[in-house]
């Protein structure tokens, strides 16, 4: 029979949060690339909450955007409400999280694939990887179309073998009742990839007019909103905000729920995959934290374009019945109308420790993957794998240096490090205590972090480099300036600090160093600093952070250079674990079946030891020796 047959260098399987930015970045790096969905209409689609960012996922935006990745210029153009959030805490948690109008953050980004060179987007199931000789050379479709290409990426998130489910009834379809992809797990476990079942959850959408907004505390977005992309103009992302309303649940709801855990499928045990434990659905929640009174219960628009509300913090599959009294035990809920059920969905993935730290599978030359695929959960962790994903693909193809970020350089590198190194037997959510650097790693500085970066890759051009390059310069010249600069006891200067409650001087002191007063900052000093230069808010910013943490930052940064010697000391790819004969058994197992690149990155594998890590020390000396 005859099929249609094309070639490519990259296919990207996959057009959610990951394939999107995997695609993007393999067409702006000039190889020619095709992405695939089981439904078009399901590109950039945001099964769940409406929001894009929060702790640590802004975080990761961030560093995605500083990168040259798209979902921080995607959800500037199409966000309805914006907040920092923690504020009161120091600048390392600081975090932005913006709530999306979901169809036009999906549109927005449809449009932007669209007319993007060497892509090509296209409908279709992807059913088999073609593969020879341990090597990717292609994808079959389910309608018998043969894909020839150099680099496959798999993003395929929640949709392999998808299963919703709410109390007794289930689904074999994929989010908001789109087609799942049937075919391709069996593909995989044919190629001896080994996969996991997790699950996850949402909540019921409603009708936001049966909703009494009365009885619940009214949430504003910021009243001067910071832009996610270090490429917006600030001013531009100045708008009209919409409203998110916050009510609670009470010791009602968690009674309803109580008297129906035995028709829940979490319970029954008709749920076989494991899910979040980080955003647990409102039963996880009432049978875990029993003591707890109430929940906060976030009431966030779907978008300009419906009446839709999503009811955050109440994630549920328990049945439609128990749904409908639950939801209407909250206080502003009782008459509200569900648009939606809740429900609970299954899917296939993989167990990620068959991944390097360049997302490509260890067994499988040129096969990457991204998102939810590997183990993930949430939007921003699957586009940040999908972009790394991406370019690397990109970079295998070109025949140029992958890209791997560690640790102490960003967030994303955390993530990747912990899903390829670390155990992992639940959908992985980021967090900023999973950050050892995280006073280094804010999300203020993603750019002077990771723009030079995005550049050596190729997805940053010549200028914008150039404005980081420029910004760096201008802060340290400030810094220095602020640090040379004394004030003594006049009576401005006693007189500004009196206005601030803080102490005035006895001596003459550096400008910095009343900065480092918890009470002060650099805008606050600004009155007695009369050869101040005009300088733009996020220089001051920088100014600011790094004079006020100096002490700290510079504690991080030399745990950062120790941390660096381990990961430098690279681990020869054909090393026989069982030459390296005073490793104990549980060691070399493990250390067999991850494959570490780096000590490093064996030092972190659970059952390897200190002095597992010293004997491999001394092998490698004596391996480099005779070679
Ligand atoms: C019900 C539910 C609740 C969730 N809760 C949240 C939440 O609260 N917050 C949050 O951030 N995240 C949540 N998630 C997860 C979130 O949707 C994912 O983390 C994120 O969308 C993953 O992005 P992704 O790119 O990995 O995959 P997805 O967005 O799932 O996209 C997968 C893409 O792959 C395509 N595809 C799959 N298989 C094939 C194939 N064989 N051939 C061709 N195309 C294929 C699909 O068509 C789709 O385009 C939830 C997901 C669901 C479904």
């Amino acid at each position: 029979m005859k099929h249609l047959e094309e070639n490519y260098d990259i296919v990207v399987v996959g057009a959610g949060h990951a394939g999107c930015e995997a695609a993007l970045a393999g067409a702006r790096l000039g190889v020619s690339t095709i992405m695939f969905t089981v439904s078009a209409e399901s590109i950039a689609l945001m099964p769940c909450n409406p929001n894009v960012g929060g702790s640590s996922k802004g975080h990761l935006v961030r560093e995605l955007d500083a990168l040259g990745g798209e979902m921080g210029k995607n959800i500037d153009k199409t966000f309805i409400q914006s907040k920092m959030l923690n504020c009161s805490k120091g600048p390392a948690v600081h975090s932005l999280r913006a709530q999306a109008d979901k169809q036009a953050y999906s549109n927005e980004m449809r449009k932007t694939l669209e007319n993007q060179e060497n892509l090509t987007i296209r409908q279709g199931e992807v059913t088999k990887l073609l593969v020879e000789d341990g090597k990717i050379t292609g994808v079959k479709t389910y309608s018998g179309a043969v894909y020839h290409c150099k680099a496959v990426v798999l993003c395929t998130g929640t949709y392999l073998k998808a299963r919703c489910i709410y109390g007794d009834v289930s689904n074999y379809t994929g989010p908001n009742g789109l087609q799942a992809a049937n075919y391709l797990t069996d593909s995989l476990k044919e190629l001896g990839i080994e996969m996991f079942r997790f699950k996850t959850g949402t909540p019921a959408r409603i009708a936001g007019n049966t909703i009494d907004y009365s009885k619940m505390e009214e949430q504003f977005g910021d009243e001067r909103v910071v832009p996610f992309s270090f490429s917006t103009d600030p001013e531009d992302v100045q708008i009209e905000q919409k409203s998110c309303w916050l009510t609670y649940t009470n010791e009602t709801t968690h009674d309803i729920i109580r008297a129906n855990l035995d028709r829940s499928p979490l319970y029954s045990g008709m749920i076989e995959g494991t899910g979040p434990r980080y955003c647990p659905s409102i039963e996880d929640k009432v049978v875990r934290f029993a003591d707890k009174k109430r929940h906060q219960v976030f009431i966030e628009p779907e978008g300009m374009y419906t009446n839709e509300m999503y009811i955050g913090g109440m994630s549920s599959s328990l049945p439609e019945d128990v749904q409908e009294e639950m939801y209407h035990s909250v206080s502003g809920l009782e008459h509200a109308k569900i648009v939606k059920n809740a429900y609970a969905i299954e899917y296939d993935c993989i167990n990620p420790r068959q991944l390097y730290p360049t997302l490509e599978f260890k067994k499988i030359k040129g096969l990457f993957s991204g998102g939810q695929f590997n183990g993930s959960s949430g939007y921003e962790e699957a586009a940040a794998q999908g972009l790394i994903a991406g370019i690397n693909a990109a970079m295998e193809v070109l025949g140029k240096e992958q890209l791997i970020l560690d640790r102490s350089e960003a967030y994303i590198g955390v993530l990747i490090d912990d899903l390829v190194t670390k155990e992992n037997h639940e959908p992985y959510r980021m967090m900023t205590s999973r950050a050892e650097y995280r006073l280094l790693l804010r999300q203020d500085n993603a750019d002077l972090r990771l723009r030079k970066k995005g550049w050596e890759v190729g997805l940053v051009d010549d200028e914008t480099y150039a404005k980081v390059v420029e910004k760096e310069r201008l802060i340290a010249e400030e810094i220095q300036r602020v640090e040379n600069t004394n004030v003594g006891m006049t009576e401005a200067v006693q007189s500004l600090l009196e206005s601030k409650g803080s102490t005035p001087l006895k001596s003459g002191i550096s400008l910095a160093e009343l900065i480092r007063r918890p009470e002060l900052s650099y805008a606050d000093v600004a009155p007695i600093d009369k050869n101040r230069p005009e300088l733009a808010w996020d220089v001051q910013e920088q100014v600011n952070i790094n004079i006020k943490y100096d002490g700290y930052i510079r504690r991080q940064m030399k745990q950062v250079e120790q941390f660096k010697k381990l990961e430098a000391k690279k681990i020869p790819e054909d090393l026989d674990y069982e030459k390296v004969k005073s490793l104990r058994i549980e060691a070399r197992q493990k250390l067999e079946l991850y494959r570490p690149v780096s000590i490093g990155q064996a030092s972190r594998i659970s059952g390897v030891s200190p002095a597992d890590i010293s004997v491999l020390l001394v092998y490698m000396e004596q391996y480099g020796k005779n070679r």
